[in-house]
């Protein structure tokens, strides 16, 4: 049994490793941290873990927890996290960073997008970055795992097959995302408040948002003509949940709806957290709530000779906490589904 911590527990994507890891076969809890209640019983925070957890949580005491356990989650705002990972690297403990401090490979592109001072680029370049099903090979051999953006990992796991395989127009891709309001983490703020989100729909950070150089990184490795996305994101009264659907003008090689599910099915098939659905059929959050699912729909649009991908995850599980456990099991050469084999809640 390896031994894990987890700091930030507290917040929305902490609190969602601990159910994932209260059920791992193979990775226990040896310890929670807070930067803000340590002495706290986290039940007593989240009395929904009565009797389930009755662990308190721990000040953040790097080198005690760093000689404590085999692996640390950091589960902590932006800009949090640069000050914590530094010193834990100085040990040889595994470290799963949910935060996007070290997603992005040039450190003046994170400054001019998250508005914090960047962390190391000798420290960066130690990073790998965990979108699972496109860097299993890294991901097992490493010891610091950058872990995905929840919008990225969306609309990445759908584009992958087209970029891949030099299907669309670099210059046309575009990508409209929603989000359920977990994905804004469990601090209040005006646009969050329930008289805000509910029974309206928002958009926001129009072409500003911080996942734009992240999913712009990832597509550039993969097919270098890629200059840019259009990305823009919305608010959805809803708690979990992400759809990314994404428009690119098809090349002259594409023909058939058809043709590119089968592209889809054949380029996922070993890929068990990825279901590709058949033509003329398109998924909902809700067919991937509470699971590490991302489930992709696609269509050909022979009168435009464009291509729509729409794909959903649960952003707190494949978007944050599930791709995290999923890497995490990698790490360790465990069965990849390991305290992830959840059925979906859509009732
Ligand atoms: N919510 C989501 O769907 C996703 C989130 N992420 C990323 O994961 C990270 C966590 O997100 P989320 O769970 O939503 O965030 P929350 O705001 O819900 O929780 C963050 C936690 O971090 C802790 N924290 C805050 N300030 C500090 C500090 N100075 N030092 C140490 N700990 C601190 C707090 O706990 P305490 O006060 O107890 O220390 C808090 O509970 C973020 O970087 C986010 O961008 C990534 C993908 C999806
Ligand atoms: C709904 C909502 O507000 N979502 C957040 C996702 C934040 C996030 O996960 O940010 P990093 O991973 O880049 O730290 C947002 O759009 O900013």
């Amino acid at each position: 049994m390896k031994k894990a911590a987890i700091i930030g527990v507290t917040g929305y994507s902490g609190i969602e490793l601990v159910r994932l890891l209260l059920n791992h076969p193979n990775i226990r809890i040896h310890s929670i941290h807070s930067s803000s209640q340590s002495g706290v019983n986290l039940a007593g925070i989240y009395p929904h873990l009565k009797n389930i957890i009755s662990d308190e949580l721990e000040d953040i005491n790097i080198s005690k927890i760093a000689n404590e356990v085999d692996l640390v989650f950091i589960a902590t705002p932006s800009g949090i996290s640069s000050k914590i990972i530094p010193e834990l690297l100085q040990y040889e403990v595994k470290i799963i960073d949910l935060s996007g401090d070290y997603r992005l490979n040039n450190p003046n592109t994170y400054e001019k997008w998250y508005k914090h001072p960047a962390p190391a680029q000798e420290d960066i370049n130690k990073a790998i970055y965990g979108l699972t099903e496109w860097n299993k090979e890294d991901i097992r051999n490493c010891r610091f795992i950058s872990n995905p953006g929840c919008y990225p990992t969306a609309t990445l796991l759908g584009l992958a097959p087209l970029v891949k395989s030099k299907l669309i127009d670099e210059r046309s891709i575009v990508t409209d995302a929603k989000s359920g309001v977990s994905g804004a983490g469990k601090s209040l703020s005006r646009v969050t408040h329930f008289v805000e989100t509910n029974d309206n729909l928002t958009i926001y950070k129009v072409n500003q948002h911080q996942h734009i150089p992240e999913i712009e990184q990832v597509l550039s490795i993969w097919n270098e003509n890629i200059p840019f996305i259009t990305f823009n994101t919305h608010l959805v009264p809803m708690t979990r949940g992400i759809m990314a659907t994404t428009y690119a003008n098809a090349n002259k090689s594409v023909g058939s709806t058809e043709q590119l599910v089968d592209l889809y099915k054949t380029t996922y098939e070993d890929s068990h957290f990825v279901r590709v659905r058949e033509p003329g059929n398109f998924p909902g959050t809700k067919e991937v709530y509470g699971t590490n699912y991302c489930d992709i729909g696609i269509a050909y649009d022979n009168r435009t000779g464009r291509i729509t991908v729409v794909s959903v995850i649960d952003n707190l599980m494949k978007g944050a906490a599930g791709q995290a456990v999923q890497n995490a099991n990698l790490m360790f050469d465990f069965d990849e589904r390991a305290g992830l084999d959840h059925i979906p809640i859509y009732i």
